[in-house]
């Protein structure tokens, strides 16, 4: 039997504080499992919930991993309780507005293999966005087995942060749970990010013991109907969740400007030293990255991936802001036109 008690679904005082005593009495905490078009499914201490929304909330507003407020006999969804990590996508450029990959995840792994695909500015991308959203991020690099020397992946990949967790492993033969064991325990949220063919599906399989394979499952719902859907919080075995969307699998980096500073700390913090504000370490007079790089203290390749994805993270934000002007124009226009048309 899988525990359902709330410690066991990553409940904390983070979220008790959020409830009333009104709501404490009548409604039920859950933490959303699969979201469809018009209904969620969530998971709670009285079994598994389907809900549909109260006027107001939208499921686009809710994602996989979020805390919400459930009216059980109603079989409705009152209230989504504030996230403490959140991953999102900026893709609707016309209307500024973001799509919820995850909500409230504490690790990220971020996955990549001891060979061809292995690409530094690609995990610096990860590692930005894990930063930005808060969520810790851990580095497994597959395929040790069918490469000669792990070690120097393993090195090069430490060398993308301070204190960077990072396991080279062969994710078909290695004791994968024992291996990241300290991020998957009782009520902890993770997910595995990364390019295609990496290995996450196969160790997505070793934690869940083939779960997260099974995307379609057939279980009661609350009113005792049959249900089929595709369900994205999986149990680990060490009684983690794991987070599988198909939105994880093609996470992009915008609006992660704080995020980039914390992947790069060496370089971030010599900026501030920088003799002008808006130092682009090029060939300004008192800068102290290109110092710090002439004494050999920074590598240069870092300087230039940092402020490759610093350019592409200016230019996504200011095309979702200049996105949201447009539309606010837009609207503008349409009020006037309404205006008109009723003189
Ligand atoms: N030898 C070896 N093979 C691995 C390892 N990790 C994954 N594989 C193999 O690589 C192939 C791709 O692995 P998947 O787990 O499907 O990769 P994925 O990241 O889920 O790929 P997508 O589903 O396309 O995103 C499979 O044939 C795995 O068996 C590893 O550490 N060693
Ligand atoms: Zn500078």
């Amino acid at each position: 039997m899988t525990d359902l008690t709330r410690d066991a679904l990553g409940w904390s005082p983070f979220y008790m504080s959020q409830l009333d005593i009104e709501e404490l009495d009548t409604l039920t905490p859950a933490r959303v499992n699969a979201v469809h078009r018009d209904r969620v499914n969530a998971l709670s201490e009285i079994g598994p919930l389907e809900l549909t929304l109260d006027p107001g909330i939208t499921t686009a507003a809710v994602a996989v991993g979020d805390w919400v407020l459930a009216a059980p006999t109603q079989h409705r969804l009152t209230r989504v309780l504030d996230r403490k990590t959140e991953l999102s996508r900026g893709t609707e450029y016309h209307t500024g507005e973001k799509q919820l990959i995850a909500a409230n995840l504490d690790t990220l792994f971020i996955t990549s293999s001891c060979n061809a695909d292995f690409n530094p500015a690609r995990l610096e991308r990860y590692l930005a966005m894990a930063h930005d959203a808060l969520i810790t991020p851990v580095i497994l690099l597959t395929k040790a087995d069918q490469c000669d020397d792990p070690d120097h992946y393993g090195d090069q990949a430490r060398k993308l942060g301070r204190d960077l967790e990072v396991h080279t492993l062969n994710a078909k033969a290695d004791d994968i749970g024992a291996m990241i064991a300290p991020w998957c325990g009782k009520g902890q949220t993770v997910a595995l990010a990364g390019t295609s063919g990496v290995g996450k599906t196969t160790i997505a399989n070793a934690l869940t013991g083939g779960a997260a394979a099974t995307q379609d499952i057939r279980e009661d719902d609350a009113r005792g109907r049959h249900t089929t859907t595709g369900r994205s919080l999986h149990r680990i075995a060490m009684g983690g969740w794991l987070i599988d969307t198909p939105g994880m699998r093609g996470l992009g980096v915008a609006e992660v400007s704080y995020g980039i500073d914390a992947t790069f700390p060496e370089i971030s913090e010599l900026a501030a030293q920088c003799k002008f504000r808006d130092c682009q370490h090029e060939s300004e007079p008192g800068c102290a990255v290109r110092s710090a790089i002439d004494a050999g203290d920074v590598d240069p390749e870092r300087l230039k991936r940092f402020q490759k994805l610093k350019r592409e993270n200016i230019h996504a934000t200011e095309t979702i802001a200049q996105a949201r002007d447009r539309y606010k124009k837009l609207g503008k226009m349409y009020k006037n036109a309404q205006a008109k048309k009723k003189r």
